[in-house]
C-alpha cells in the first residue's frame, strides 16, 4: 500500500514536471545534459562550477543548455559565441538575474553590479565615468597611487625574510589606495593606536565575506519555491555581513554629509562620496538617487577596486615562482628600460611588453570572475541558430576560452610569450582573452584595475629578490582555487628576499631652519625612512618656517615608523648626516658599503 502512494506521488511530480517543460521542449536550444525534475542539473555541477561546466562543454560543445533548478542557463565557451552574445546582441543580455545577493548585499540593486539594465544602471555609469574613470580624473589621483605604493614597497622592506601571506599585502595596499581615492581617506585602522570604525582586518573580512556570497550558486535563487529555507545558510550569512558593510558605509556618508552642511555653499567634492551625495538633490537626474544608492554605488567600488588586482598579483607570482627563469626575464627587461635608480611608473607601462604579457597569460589561465558576472536575457532571441529565452542566465566561460586548445598552443601551460608581439589587448575587442568583459557591461574599473596591477607587480619584481619560505619547494605552491565572485588561491606564502636592484644612490637634503625638537637619532630615522620610500631619485625638502615644520610633522613620523628597521639593519646603506641644518647623503649599494656612516 504504502509503495502505491510512492508510486502515485512520483507520477504526479513526474507529470507536472512534463507539463512545464512542454513548452521549452518545443524550442530549439542549444544542446545539453537532460535536467531532472526540482533540481535541473544541479547534480551534474561540482563546487567548482566553472570546471564541470568545462567538462560538460567537452562533450556539449561551446553553446550548451542547462537547467539550474527552474531556471535556464546557457554556457558559453568559445570566443566567437562569446561576441554573439556580448557584441552582436549586447543589448539583449546586458541585465543581471534577480538574486539574494543581489537584494541582501547590495542595497537591493542599488550598487550597479546587480543592477538590472535600465535608467538607474545606465545613469550610474555615466556618473562613475565623469567621477572617476575619466582619464583626467585617474590622473587627478595618480599622486595617491604612487603614494601608496611606496608604501606598499616600504612594508615590504621591513617584512625582508619574513614569510608573508602577499595576498593580504596587496589587498592592505589597494584598499588603501581606494579608500583615499573614493571616500577622501582610509577609514579603517592599521594600528592599535587608531581608532576608527573597523579595523583593518575586520574590514577585509567583510570584503571578503561579500566577493564569496556575491559568487556562491544559492539554492534560492534557481529553486525559488525553496528561497524561504536557505537551505545552505547563504543569505543568513549575507545579511549578517551587509549589517556590518552598511555600519561602515552609513558613517562614511554621515561624516561627509557632516562636512557639507558645515561648509554649506563653499562644499567643495573631494572625494567620490562627496560627488555622489552632491547629486543627491540634482534635479535634471533621470532617476533620483538617495543615500542607499550613494552607499551602494560607492560599496560597488570599494569591492571592485581592492577585491580584484590583489588575486591577480598572488597568481602572477605564484606562476612566476614555479618558472624561476620568467622572472629573470621580467627583470632584464626592468633593467633595461626602467635601469637600476628609480621605481616603475604609471608611464613606463607602454615600454613593458613582458610585464604585461605576464598580466595577460594571469588573466588567461586565472581570469578573476571565471564565469564573468551572469547576464540575463532580457527577450526572447535567437544566436547561432538556436532558441534563448527571455529570462534565461547567461555565463561565458572565460576558465575553459582560456584552456581551448583550438585557440592556445598548449594552454595549460604559463607562458607569457605567446603575447609577445601579438596584438590582444585586455579591453573586450579580442574575444579569445575578456577578463574584463565585453560590451555595455564590461568592467569599468578596467583602467584602473590595470594600472595598479602592473604598478605593483612591476615594482615588486624591480624591487625585490622573492624566495620560498626555507620548508618549501616549487611544487608545494598551492594553486588550488578557492571559489566566489572572484577566484583566488588560498594565500601562498612568500618571502620577500633582498631588496634587488638598486645599486644607485639617493641623496635627499633636509634643510631646516629654527629649532627642531625631535632628538638626532629621530631625526635620523626620520632621514633614512623618507629617503628609502623615495622614488630613488635625488630628493630635495625645504622647510624655511616653524609652521610648516610642524605640518610636515606626522608625516614624517609616519616614515620613521616605517624605515627604522631598514635604516639600522640593512648593510648596504651608507646614510651621511649633517645635523647642523640636516644635510643628508644617503647611499645604498649591494656590493659597495657596509656599515650605516653616521
Ligand atoms: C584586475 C582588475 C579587475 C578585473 C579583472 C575586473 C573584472 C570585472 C568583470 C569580469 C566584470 C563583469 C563584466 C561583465 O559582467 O560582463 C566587472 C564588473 C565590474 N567591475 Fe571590475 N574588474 C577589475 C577591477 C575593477 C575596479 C578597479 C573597479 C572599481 C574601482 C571595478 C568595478 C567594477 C564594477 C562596478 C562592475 C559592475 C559593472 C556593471 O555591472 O555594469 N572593477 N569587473
Amino acid at each position: 500500500m504504502e509503495s502505491l502512494y510512492w508510486l502515485l506521488v512520483a507520477t504526479i511530480i513526474l507529470v507536472i514536471f512534463i507539463l512545464l517543460n512542454y513548452n521549452d521542449n518545443r524550442k530549439n536550444h542549444p544542446p545539453g545534459p537532460p535536467p531532472w525534475p526540482i533540481i535541473g542539473n544541479f547534480n551534474l555541477i561540482g563546487p567548482l562550477p566553472h570546471i564541470s561546466l568545462h567538462n560538460l562543454s567537452k562533450k556539449y560543445g561551446k553553446l550548451m543548455y542547462l537547467k539550474f533548478g527552474s531556471v535556464p542557463v546557457v554556457v558559453v565557451s568559445s570566443p566567437d559565441m562569446a561576441r554573439q552574445f556580448l557584441r552582436t546582441h549586447d543589448h539583449i543580455f546586458a541585465s543581471r538575474p534577480t538574486t539574494a545577493a543581489g537584494k541582501h548585499t547590495t542595497y537591493n540593486y542599488r550598487a550597479i553590479s546587480w543592477a538590472p539594465y535600465g535608467p538607474y544602471w545606465s545613469q550610474a555609469r555615466k556618473i562613475y565615468l565623469s567621477e572617476l574613470f575619466s582619464s583626467k580624473r585617474l590622473d587627478s589621483y595618480e599622486y595617491i597611487r604612487v603614494e601608496e605604493r611606496n608604501i606598499f614597497l616600504s612594508r615590504l622592506h621591513k617584512m625582508v625574510g619574513v614569510p608573508i601571506v602577499l595576498k593580504e599585502q596587496i589587498k592592505h595596499s589597494n584598499l588603501s589606495m581606494i579608500s583615499r581615492i573614493l571616500l577622501g581617506r582610509k577609514y579603517f585602522s592599521e594600528s592599535n593606536d587608531e581608532k576608527e570604525i573597523v579595523t583593518l582586518k575586520e574590514f577585509q573580512e567583510i570584503l571578503d565575506e561579500w566577493i564569496l556570497l556575491n559568487g556562491v550558486l544559492n539554492i534560492g535563487d534557481w529553486i525559488p519555491w525553496m528561497e524561504f529555507m536557505d537551505l545552505q545558510g547563504y543569505v543568513k550569512r549575507m545579511k549578517a555581513m551587509f549589517e556590518r558593510f552598511d555600519r561602515f558605509n552609513e558613517h562614511v556618508l554621515q561624516d561627509h554629509m557632516a562636512r557639507m552642511k558645515a561648509e554649506k555653499d563653499g562644499f567643495v567634492a573631494k572625494d567620490m562620496v562627496d560627488s555622489l551625495l552632491k547629486l543627491v538633490d540634482d534635479p535634471d537626474l533621470e532617476v533620483k538617487l538617495d543615500s542607499d544608492c550613494v552607499k551602494g554605488l560607492t560599496q560597488d567600488l570599494l569591492v571592485g577596486g581592492t577585491e580584484t588586482s590583489a588575486p591577480v598579483i598572488e597568481w602572477a607570482m605564484s606562476e612566476l615562482m614555479k618558472q624561476p627563469t620568467l622572472i629573470k626575464k621580467a627583470t632584464e627587461e626592468l633593467d633595461r628600460v626602467i635601469g637600476k635608480d628609480r621605481w616603475v611608473d604609471e608611464h613606463d607601462h607602454p615600454n613593458l611588453p613582458f610585464i604585461d604579457s605576464v598580466i595577460k597569460e594571469t588573466m588567461r589561465l586565472h581570469p578573476l570572475t571565471v564565469l564573468l558576472a551572469p547576464h540575463v536575457a532580457l527577450h526572447d532571441c535567437k544566436v547561432a541558430g538556436y532558441d534563448i529565452a527571455k529570462g534565461t542566465t547567461i555565463f561565458i566561460n572565460l576558465w575553459a576560452m582560456g584552456r581551448n586548445s583550438s585557440i592556445w598552443d598548449d594552454p595549460e601551460c604559463f607562458r607569457p610569450e605567446r603575447f609577445l608581439g601579438k596584438d590582444i589587448d585586455m579591453k573586450g575587442q579580442h574575444f579569445e582573452l575578456l577578463p574584463f568583459g565585453s560590451g555595455r557591461r564590461m568592467c569599468p574599473g578596467y583602467n584602473l584595475g590595470l594600472k595598479i596591477t602592473r604598478s605593483l607587480l612591476a615594482n615588486m619584481l624591480h624591487g625585490f629578490d622573492w624566495t620560498l619560505p626555507d620548508d618549501m619547494k616549487k611544487e608545494d605552491i598551492n594553486m588550488d582555487e578557492m571559489y566566489g565572485s572572484a577566484i583566488t588561491t588560498n594565500g601562498n606564502l612568500l618571502c620577500v628576499d633582498s631588496p634587488y636592484n638598486f645599486s644607485i644612490f639617493i641623496s635627499l637634503i633636509f634643510i631646516f631652519s629654527g629649532n627642531f625638537q625631535l632628538n638626532k637619532w629621530k631625526q635620523l630615522k626620520m632621514l633614512a625612512s623618507k629617503i628609502y620610500i623615495s622614488t630613488q631619485k635625488p630628493l630635495r625638502f625645504e622647510t624655511q618656517r616653524a609652521n610648516q615644520m610642524s605640518e610636515s610633522r606626522p608625516m614624517l613620523h609616519e616614515f620613521m615608523k616605517i624605515a627604522v628597521p631598514f635604516a639600522i639593519s640593512y648593510p648596504a646603506t651608507l646614510a651621511l648626516c649633517n645635523l647642523q641644518g640636516l644635510n643628508v647623503v644617503l647611499v645604498r649599494r649591494p656590493q659597495g658599503v657596509t656599515s650605516l656612516n653616521l
